[in-house]
């Protein structure tokens, strides 16, 4: 038999209409919980997702006015605002009904029932809970694109060596499904690339999602990913969709991989292996059809010999890998990015176009830029907003490394990890340890930076 009408709560404390209720739904529905203490409401719906709650408007202390109906009835809507709930009475005056819609019940019954006529009741109510759900699993979807479609995303230029052959692995793998692992600095591309793939391939026509694992706190990973059940734990007030089931058919982008937990990695693991997931707190598993790329900034083969990432993994996320040389190795790119975030700004801010004097350009290709293109992009941005010439000079320009060099508080060091601690300290310094701001000036994410200071024990 069709067991559609879900899983059903049954208060009332007359023990005849429970068990009498619970014999002629069982055959209809999943689960029939019965319950005679309405106090045990809240422990219920701590413990269960119920898709119909049929409550008693009348118990023991108080048998006709209704008052503890409608006083359960909001305790549930409270907790639950989406909650299907169908009162019983049998004192069902109108006005009582009324009242009881009017707090957010979404039906009534009179006692006695005639079984067709209750079962059509709880059918017509476990509908409207399964489109409420489907209702909000679509919102979730929505603001998830509507967020991903505001992102900037342009072309992807470049005409290095380094660049062509970024291209050219993007062309010959775009339409296959291997996955594909980014590697690359802080703001080379990454992201551009993973969207390049995507585009280019035959699921263009469908969602590309991603998620900055950098971005999320350790606890969410899991929820975030693979999604949750209410009740799953503590704050998981409603069932919710992970990005694996939202991506489904599409292109799912996971960021700074190199930050998932290694329990997480086997999690993981798993998913890309038997190819579904579990959200936490179900008990079944959605197949899901995904094709996956990952980035990662961080030296991903140091992690594996530090085991804090595991090799297993790697071999199924890295099919195909393609490796964004830093900016200031590939210098010759320099003059058309350049050029192509004048254009852009002059455009956004409504300002006339200006042009690079030969000494400017000189110095962005002298500039060793630690942000990479994400920096040359935001120091071009400051220039068509604070300059006022149409021939942009070296000076126009504003780099970290120059106000040092400036105050006479050079760099005394050639190590990178050195200098980018310094850099990142001044950086702070120059905004009082607001972390917005300072990431902004060095051209990183926040999570970016958040990480560096971890690394450099900021
Ligand atoms: N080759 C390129 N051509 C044009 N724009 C580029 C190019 N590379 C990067 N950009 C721009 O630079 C910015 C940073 O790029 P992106 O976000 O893809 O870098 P990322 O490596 O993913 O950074 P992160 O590691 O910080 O997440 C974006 O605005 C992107 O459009």
């Amino acid at each position: 038999m069709d067991k559609k009408l879900g899983n059903i709560l049954i208060v009332d404390d007359d023990e005849d209409i429970l068990l009498a209720a619970k014999m002629l739904l069982k055959r209809h529905a999943q689960k029939v919980i019965i319950e005679k203490n309405p106090k045990k409401i809240p422990f219920l719906l701590n413990h269960d997702s119920y898709d119909v709650i049929l409550l008693d408007m009348n118990f023991v202390e108080d048998t006709t006015t209704g008052k503890e109906g409608i006083f359960w009835l909001k305790e549930i809507i409270q907790r639950d605002p989406q909650a299907v709930v169908i009162m019983i009475t049998a004192y069902g005056g109108v006005e009582l009904a009324v009242e009881a819609l009017k707090e957010g019940a979404t039906d009534f019954v009179l006692k006695p029932w005639q079984n067709e006529k209750l079962i059509a009741t709880i059918s017509a109510a476990a509908q409207l809970n399964s489109s409420r759900k489907e209702v909000t699993t679509l919102k979730q979807a929505k603001q998830t694109l509507v967020r991903d479609l505001e992102q900037p995303f342009g072309d992807m230029l470049g005409e290095s060596a380094g660049m062509r052959n970024v291209k050219a692995i993007i062309q010959k793998v775009a339409k296959t499904d291997a996955n594909v692992l980014i590697l690359g600095e802080n703001g080379t591309g990454k992201e551009l690339v993973a969207r390049a793939l995507h585009k280019q391939s035959s699921r263009a026509s469908k969602d590309f999602i991603g998620v900055d694992m950098g971005a999320i706190a350790e606890t969410l990973f899991e929820s975030e990913l693979f999604g949750h059940k209410k009740g799953a734990f503590t704050d998981a007030k409603e069932d919710r969709i992970g990005r694996f089931e939202i991506a489904n058919k599409g292109s799912l982008f996971l960021d700074e991989i190199g930050n998932l937990p290694l329990n997480l990695q086997a999690k993981l693991l798993a998913v890309l292996q038997n190819r579904e997931v579990i959200p936490l707190g179900a008990s079944r598993a959605v197949p899901i059809d995904i094709r996956l790329i990952c980035a990662t900034n961080m030296p991903i083969d140091d992690m594996i010999a530090q085991k804090e990432f595991r090799q297993d993994l790697l071999y199924r996320i890295n099919t195909v890998e393609v490796y964004l040389p830093p900016l200031r190795e590939r210098g010759e790119d320099i003059p058309l990015l350049a050029r192509h975030f004048l254009q852009s700004y002059a455009k956004k801010y409504k300002r006339p176009e200006k042009k690079l004097s030969a000494a400017a350009l000189t110095r962005l290709q002298q500039y060793h830029w630690p942000g990479n293109v994400r920096e040359l992009q935001h120091a071009i941005e400051r220039t068509v907003i604070m300059s006022d010439e149409a021939l942009i000079q070296p000076d126009d320009f504003f780099f970290l490394s120059q106000k040092q060099s400036t105050e006479g508080d050079q760099l005394n060091t050639l190590n990178l990890d050195e200098m980018e601690k310094t850099v990142i300290e001044k950086a702070l310094q120059k905004y009082n340890g607001n972390i917005s701001k300072a990431a902004r000036e060095l051209g990183l994410t926040r999570a970016s930076l958040y990480r560096r200071l971890e690394k450099y024990g900021i």
